[in-house]
């Protein structure tokens, strides 16, 4: 054997150990750490009732994007926690269940670190209006009760509408992943310009909120301008919060304006269907902030309700809840409120999708044209109150009654309310979830109280794990390949020999 020959086998030899030592080192050194799981629990006290959220994310990456997911929601029986008002020191144990649910689903060793927060929305904020120390009383109640657990207490407190928008616009942002892009989705997303944000639309029992990133920058009505500086941008987005816009209390709206117009103590109300009939008292009707500037005075103490299913005499009721004659700014929603020109893609949850998603008007498999959507609510208000509910026995009354009211709300909100067209209608989605998350402002109110979103990007490798093996793998293979294309160069194996003669 010669020199030459003995030298090249000699590294051909070190060189295969080296690519065997290089593919150990990847595998086994470069792992990833194991998770460190933390939690969070956020309460949302609404008007109608209260959701305890239970969320997840590894330690070591809170302040990427899209991380932190939901891993357990439970309902609160009985109402929100502004139906305490006459018994405020239940507000707090009503939550009790749902908080022992928490202290399962989070390992106990845990649970000392865990932040708990509490949240009330537009309930809470009618019910400060009407009974101040009322809603004080239900605040330290539920307070009391949070205290109580091993869970480390951050605060119950009313949220403004202002930042029920905002936190709503950042967990579907954060969810749907708009605001940080990393390594290959960052230049894909470059390359079609889809780096925008999606505006939100929520509507609750008692309020509602619109909030999306407008065209251009205006200073015409700064109470609606809100800044943030996410992941190193820059963001100017207009919210607006309507309290008495949401969908129970635009009812009760409806309802005490329609009661000016009656004569006895019988009113038939086209938005609920045929055969339907309900009672209510008018005294509790009239007590609340959003209705309490009507007349008051009646020779009746009961209203009774005939339905008479009839869409189109409905969304002309509804109509008249949206002043839309004065507007001191250059465009306007309604009742004198600034609304920028619309802009981009909208997410609309809450009642927004639970109405929707029942009438089948999601548009999941291929997206509903707007007339379309009308003329399926119209046929759902048309149909018999018996007939409908044979046909969803299984559906709660109170909200199958009020799902034709509600489709006609909606459309009405949107077309008339905020103008929506047939033309930008399809860019309104309506979600429920995003991945395990349900859409709303708790997970942004976590995300903010707890600083997991940074005002500027955060420094990341450049290669991911996986990636980082894949090239490491990739190399070895080239050099392996090169080495025995070498070897077969110079060693001229006999079989080869023959084949080139
Ligand atoms: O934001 P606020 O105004 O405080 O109210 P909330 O938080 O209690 O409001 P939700 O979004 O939970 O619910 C909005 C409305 O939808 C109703 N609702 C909840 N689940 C529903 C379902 O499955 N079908 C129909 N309606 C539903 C609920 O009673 C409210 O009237
Ligand atoms: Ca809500």
């Amino acid at each position: 054997m010669s020199w030459t020959r003995k030298i090249l086998l000699i590294l051909g030899f070190l060189s295969t150990l080296a690519v065997i030592a290089l593919i150990a080192v990847a595998v086994t050194q470069n792992k990833p750490l194991p998770k460190n799981i933390k939690y969070g629990i956020v309460l949302d006290a609404g008007s109608s009732h209260t959701n305890l959220y239970v969320y997840e994310w590894p330690a070591e990456k809170e302040n990427d994007t899209g991380v932190v997911q939901q891993v357990e929601v439970c309902k609160v029986e009985g109402p929100g926690i502004s139906g305490y008002s006459h018994a405020t020191e239940e507000a707090g144990p009503s939550l009790a269940q749902c908080l022992r649910q928490a202290e399962e689903v989070i390992p106990s060793k845990q649970h000392q670190e865990t932040p708990v927060y509490l949240g009330a929305t537009a309930g809470m904020r009618l019910l400060s209006l009407e009974n101040k120390s009322a809603a004080d009383k239900v605040l330290s109640s539920v307070e009391k009760t949070l205290r109580s657990t091993p869970f480390n207490f951050q605060g119950a407190r009313i949220i403004s509408g202002q930042e029920e928008g905002a936190y709503g616009w950042i967990t579907i942002n954060y969810l749907l992943g708009n605001f940080k892009q990393s390594g290959w989705s960052k230049l894909l997303h470059s390359l079609r310009s889809i780096s925008e944000t999606s505006g939100a639309l929520d509507l609750g029992g008692a309020s509602t909120q619109i909030t999306f990133v407008p065209n251009e920058f205006s200073s015409e009505s700064p109470e609606n301008l809100l800044y943030f500086r996410l992941y190193g941008k820059d963001y100017l987005v207009y919210t607006h919060s309507f309290l008495c816009y949401g969908k129970d209390q635009a009812l009760q709206q409806k309802l005490a304006r329609d009661l000016q117009t009656v004569e006895n103590s019988s009113l038939f109300d086209p938005c609920f269907h045929q055969g339907y009939q309900r009672t209510i008292n008018i005294s509790d009707l009239l007590k609340n902030p959003c209705t309490s500037a009507k007349e008051k005075q009646f020779p009746f103490s009961q209203l009774y309700i005939q339905g008479e299913g009839d869409y189109q005499k409905c969304r002309r009721s509804i109509l008249k809840l949206f002043n839309k004659t004065n507007c001191p700014y250059s465009s306007c929603s309604f009742n004198g409120i600034y609304l920028p020109p619309l802009q981009g893609d909208f997410g609309a949850f809450s009642a927004f999708y639970f109405v929707m998603n029942f009438l089948n008007l999601t548009g999941e498999q291929s997206p509903v044209a707007l007339d379309k959507v009308a003329s399926t609510i119209e046929s759902f208000c048309a149909r018999p109150w018996d007939e409908v509910k044979t046909a969803y026995h299984q559906i709660k009354e109170k909200y199958l009654s009020e799902y034709c009211f509600s489709g006609a709300y909606i459309l009405s909100l949107l077309e008339n309310g905020y103008e929506f067209t047939e033309k930008n209608w399809q860019r309104i989605h309506f979600l429920g979830k995003i991945g395990s998350s349900d859409a709303g402002w708790t997970l942004g109110y976590m995300l903010n109280l707890t600083n997991m979103i940074p005002a500027e990007e955060p420094a990341v490798p450049p290669l991911s794990h996986g990636s980082y093996v894949g090239l490491m793998v990739l190399c070895s293979l080239v050099l392996v390949s090169v080495l025995l294309f070498a070897w077969l160069l110079f060693h001229k194996p006999k079989c080869l020999q023959k084949g080139i003669v």
